[in-house]
């Protein structure tokens, strides 16, 4: 095989308690992305369609992701990349994961897959951290495992698959404002209160033990965030009017997707998540702010190939 088309999700990180750690993968939106080999070494983003990014490797991330998987593996021949961009960058989907993840993850399966896909993360935090200033995993690790991720740890990288309740969905509302992570990062207070780390780790600890038991209520009870939430909130128009809304219609609980602006709620079965998506589709109708919404299952799968 010298040339692979992908489907690289988008994905939802932090999942309101789990700043940097949680995240899960979406199915109904995501980039596609073609890589193949070429006789001249190095790696070279060919073709970009969708928004206007860097064509250079070292600042494209998914060229960076590239760059960093190719020095390890030392192939006598390059790649080329394709990227046909639907995730919009700085919508709080994982735009730039999904380049740092699908270019490694297309690299990988045309070397005849060497490598696992904690070591696929590996590489694609080097792209993630050109796009945030830091590396995290917690929008790779979903793109590239699917389902739910933890990230247990940054260094060394250690990656747990936790199980996703099979009727589990996510609404996705996302204002067409644009929220860099790095900024986002930025505000956020370098210290706590023990009596929000301790509500914090107790949501975490909760979420999880829900999700392995498909136990709604519990992760109902568990999608709170304070810590993040208080500090970043503020940059997203309307966002209580959104919660409570989502709340209103059915949904399980709501928070910022990533570094925002996308808001997540997640909701027990798809009647639920549509029910919910036109409770929020009217917060934003009555304001001069444009939107767009979507429902998603959780995609179990990631990364999809399209060409196979
Ligand atoms: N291939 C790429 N895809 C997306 N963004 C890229 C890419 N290469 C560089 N960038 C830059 O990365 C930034 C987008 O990453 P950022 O993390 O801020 O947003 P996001 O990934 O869409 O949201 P989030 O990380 O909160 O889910 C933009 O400044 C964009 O110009
Ligand atoms: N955990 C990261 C995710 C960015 O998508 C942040 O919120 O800054």
């Amino acid at each position: 095989m010298n040339e692979i088309r992908i489907f690289s999700p988008a994905t939802v990180a932090n999942v309101s308690c789990g700043f940097d750690v949680l995240g899960f993968c979406l199915d109904s939106v995501g980039d596609e992305m073609v890589i193949r080999k070429t006789d001249k070494k190095g790696i070279y983003i060919t073709k970009i369609e969708g928004y206007d990014l860097p064509y250079e490797a070292e600042k494209n991330v998914a060229g960076v992701s590239a760059l960093a998987m190719y020095a390890d593996a030392k192939p006598d021949f390059g790649f080329e990349i394709e990227i046909y961009k639907n995730i919009k960058p700085g919508s709080g989907v994982g735009s730039s994961s999904a380049s740092a993840a699908g270019s490694v993850f297309g690299m990988n399966v045309l070397l005849g897959n060497p490598y696992n896909n904690t070591e696929l993360s590996y590489f694609a935090m080097k792209g993630e951290a050109l796009a945030s200033q830091s590396e995290h995993a917690d929008n790779i690790a979903p793109a590239l495992f699917g389902g739910f991720t933890l990230v247990k740890s940054v260094s060394p990288l250690e990656i747990l698959e936790i199980p996703t309740p099979n009727n589990l969905y996510a609404t996705i509302i996302h204002p067409q404002i644009e929220i860099k992570t790095s900024e986002a990062r930025a505000i956020l207070p370098k210290d706590v209160a023990l009596k929000d780390a301790i509500l914090q780790w107790a949501n975490v600890g909760s979420l999880i033990h829900g999700l392995h038991t498909n136990n709604y209520g519990l992760i109902e009870r568990s999608l709170h965030d304070a810590i993040v939430e208080p500090h970043r909130s503020k940059l997203i128009p309307l966002y209580q009017d959104v919660k409570a809304a989502a709340k209103t219609a059915g949904a399980l609980g709501s928070g910022i997707s990533g570094s925002g602006p996308s808001i997540f709620s997640l909701c027990e079965g798809i009647n639920t998540a549509k029910s919910v998506e036109q409770a929020i589709r009217k917060v934003y109708a009555n304001s001069d702010i444009e939107f767009d919404t979507y429902v998603s299952k959780i995609n179990a799968e990631g990364m999809k190939i399209l060409n196979n």
